[in-house]
């Protein structure tokens, strides 16, 4: 007799393997859980023998059972908000000229720099809980707005604060280089020396899981970035790339050059980057939020990406400047919407990619020895994941093999 915590029945399984069916989908599934892992997900007819007297059961009732969400690049830890540019916007100024007029990501760093931990630690646990409740159990956390070692350290460590006190799973990216702050202005090769040097010290204190850099015009040169990957390297740890966002510098290339987890944004990537990063395994993120509140024209070479069967990553980019969108079943429907990707590209994106894109084999799959982090929906297939937005289908949330209760 098997030995399982709890099992549930009657349930649709949107497995995301890669087993042959659209959405690895099994219509008569069942799922069983043994400490905090998935011990069973398949046919209930091959479900292994259990005593149904004392394993607490769970009647699915037909409904949908998915991976538990991944959002794999979020700017989430940030104070303030700029909605005085959007009206900027609004009115013609680009993005461009209101951070070259000392807004944007600046503004941003004023008002996080002023920011205390726990007003940071409050707005994160909101924003996750909003998460949350799209079934969300897995969410990457970028620093990048506070600019100089201590407040890059406070981000990061309020980062550590929502590992430890709220049930989604964190993953900390360390993007120093986001933007050049005022101590560094006209010397961001200076700046990417400090960057270089606050690294090993948020790595002793457990507070890097990898390393990003914003790499482009407005950002930092191909050549910064190399300094920064390598730097990272040599402590061991992986590197991923704000790329091709607004131009073509060559970001995308060089993440394939170093090995590194993922390129996003990648509306300006061209067939020698989509065919670096296929050689490499580098995942494509997409964030059709910026492009949306960008009104960007240029779209991602999907067709590039699926001839080189890149995987695609789909995620919020949640951030006050180019995404203020807490949401990645929004993200979904624009992924679909405005990128024409298929539904169960999008959902791929938010699962098994996503988690490819964090360097995670523990989770993205329905699938035995993965995390037990599920989700269950009432819908009546997985595309209304991506059509419909407004009102969560979330019935029952599953983290670690605990049941949410929110
Ligand atoms: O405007 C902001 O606050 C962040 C924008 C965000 N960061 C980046 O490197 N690209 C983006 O879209
Ligand atoms: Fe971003």
């Amino acid at each position: 007799m098997a030995d399982f915590d709890a099992v549930w029945l009657n349930a649709k399984l949107a497995t995301m393997t890669d087993n042959g069916s659209p959405y690895g989908a099994i219509e008569q599934g069942a799922l069983a859980v043994k400490d905090g892992l998935i011990a069973y997900a398949g046919p209930q007819a091959e479900l292994p023998p259990f005593d149904s007297l004392t394993t607490p059961l769970y009647d699915a009732q037909g409904q949908w059972l998915l991976p538990g969400l991944i959002d794999c690049h979020t700017h989430l830890l940030y104070a303030g908000n700029r909605a005085n540019e959007f009206e900027l916007r609004l009115q013609g100024a680009s993005y461009q000229q209101i951070a070259a007029a000392g807004g944007g990501i600046a503004s941003t760093v004023r008002a996080t720099r002023d920011a205390s931990e726990e007003e940071l630690f409050k707005l994160g646990k909101d924003r996750l809980n909003a998460l949350l409740r799209e079934g969300v159990t897995t969410v990457e956390i970028k620093s990048g707005y506070g600019l100089d070692l201590a407040s890059e350290q406070k981000l990061l460590e309020v980062a550590a604060l929502l590992e430890q006190h709220h049930p989604a799973s964190i993953i900390k990216t360390f993007l120093g280089a986001h933007a050049l702050p005022p101590e560094f202005k006209d010397n961001a090769d200076g700046y990417i020396e400090a960057v270089c040097q606050m690294l090993p010290t948020l790595q002793q204190l457990g507070l890097v899981d990898a390393v990003d850099i914003f790499c482009e015009g407005i950002g930092f040169s191909v050549a910064q970035s190399r300094k920064v990957f390598a730097a990272a390297t040599a402590l061991g740890l992986p590197v991923k790339a704000h790329a091709e966002q607004l131009s073509n510098l060559g970001g995308s290339a060089l993440v394939a050059e170093f090995g590194g987890l993922s390129a996003d944004h990648v509306e300006y990537l061209d067939e020698a980057g989509v065919a670096a990063m296929a050689k490499a395994g580098t995942v494509a993120v997409l964030l059709p939020g910026a492009y949306y509140f960008l009104r960007e024209t240029q779209l991602p070479p999907l067709a590039l990406l699926r001839q080189y069967q890149v995987p695609m990553a789909v995620a919020s980019d949640l951030n006050p400047g180019t995404s203020p969108f807490c949401s990645l079943q929004l993200m979904l429907n624009m992924a679909c919407t405005l990128f024409r990707l298929t539904p169960e590209e999008a959902l791929l994106g938010v699962t098994r990619h996503a988690a490819t894109a964090l360097g995670l084999k523990d989770r993205g799959q329905l699938q035995a020895g993965m995390r037990a982090d599920f989700g269950c929906y009432a819908i009546t297939q997985p595309a209304e994941l991506c059509y419909q937005f407004g009102v969560s289908p979330l019935k029952q949330l599953v983290i670690g093999g605990t049941i949410q209760r929110f």
